[in-house]
């Protein structure tokens, strides 16, 4: 097991090249939010713009459309009822962001399959929130990606079968093989899981403990993700961000908002970048 620091910064933010452009940046498409849900998939695409993902697509109910714009004309919006749109625009993507404010029923079932049977070998997807869910209650097959799950908790316990007392890495480990993927299992104590290592998040404050920090997270990911070449690192680093960011911030707040953090990352960033 290691304990990530600030170098994993360094090692992933890139200062950007002169001789660039929005395509450089990489594509984000991000899936979720129904009428009940918006805001979840507002934070999550809000948090990959400010991220600097070059390219920023939100798939989503409808009713998200008017709230979604209004606060962020830099993403483009689409309805993720349109199966042919839903699977162009994502076959188009970098990195797919799927499950907040996804929901659980039938509509949000549909969307899921419609993703899994898009995405490609050499796409990324996240899978965060309901979507895990819905992996784990409908005991969906999995694609062939470049995975990465965002479970908390209780979303690990549904998916991996292991209760929450019982999540040790050893256990962990185990499921993530099956899982083929990265696992970024949050708590108090995030743990992340590669292919060849453990990595404990020493970031973090109850602070962060309000709805909506983890949808924030994984646009960030969705945002890291599309735009640095190395797939683990991104993750890593946009574990680490998000959460030393609210560290800074707590030292004066009781609670530290989802949109507070991904309003500083533009700074944060440019403050650790690296050539
Ligand atoms: N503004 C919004 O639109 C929001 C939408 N959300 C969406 O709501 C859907 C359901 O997600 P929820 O996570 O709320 O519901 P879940 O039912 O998946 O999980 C919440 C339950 O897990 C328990 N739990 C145990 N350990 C936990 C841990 N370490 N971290 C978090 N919870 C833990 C909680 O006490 C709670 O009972 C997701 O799609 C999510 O993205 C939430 O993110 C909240 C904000
Ligand atoms: N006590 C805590 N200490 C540190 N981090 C926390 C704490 N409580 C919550 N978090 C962080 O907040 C996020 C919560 O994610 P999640 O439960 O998925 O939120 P939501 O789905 O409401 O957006 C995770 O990144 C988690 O690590
Ligand atoms: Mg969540």
């Amino acid at each position: 097991m290691q304990t990530l620091s600030e170098q994993i910064l360094r090692n992933t933010i890139r200062i950007r090249p002169e001789n660039s452009h929005k395509g450089t940046y990489g594509r984000v498409c991000l899936v979720g939010g129904n009428a009940q849900y918006g805001g979840a998939i507002m934070m999550a695409t809000e948090a990959a713009v400010y991220s600097g993902a070059g390219l920023n697509t939100t798939l989503t109910d409808p009713a998200n459309f008017v709230s979604l714009h209004s606060r962020l004309p830099e993403a483009m919006v689409a309805d993720f009822h349109d199966e042919h749109q839903l699977e162009s625009l994502v076959a188009a993507a970098t990195t797919v962001v799927v499950g907040p404010g996804l929901g659980t029923d039938a509509d949000s079932l549909a969307v899921l399959e419609t993703v899994f049977k898009t995405v490609s070998p050499n796409q990324i997807l996240v899978i965060d929130g309901s979507a895990i869910t819905l992996v784990a209650d409908k005991s969906l097959s999995l694609p062939n990606a470049r995975l990465v799950f965002t479970p908390h908790e209780m979303e690990w316990q549904r998916l991996s079968g292991i209760t929450i007392t019982d999540q040790t890495d050893a256990h962990n480990t185990q499921v993530r093989e099956q899982l083929n993927g990265i696992v970024v299992l949050k708590s108090h104590h995030t743990r992340i899981y590669t292919a060849d290592d453990v990595y404990l998040n020493p970031t973090g404050t109850p602070a962060q403990a309000t709805g909506g920090m983890g949808d924030t997270l994984a646009g960030m990911v969705g945002g890291f993700t599309a735009q640095f070449a190395d797939l683990e690192n991104a993750v890593l680093a946009a574990v680490y961000a998000h959460s030393a960011i609210a560290d800074e911030l707590a030292a004066t707040q009781y609670v530290v908002l989802p949109t507070q953090i991904m309003h500083e990352l533009p700074r944060f960033m440019h403050d650790h970048q690296a050539q």
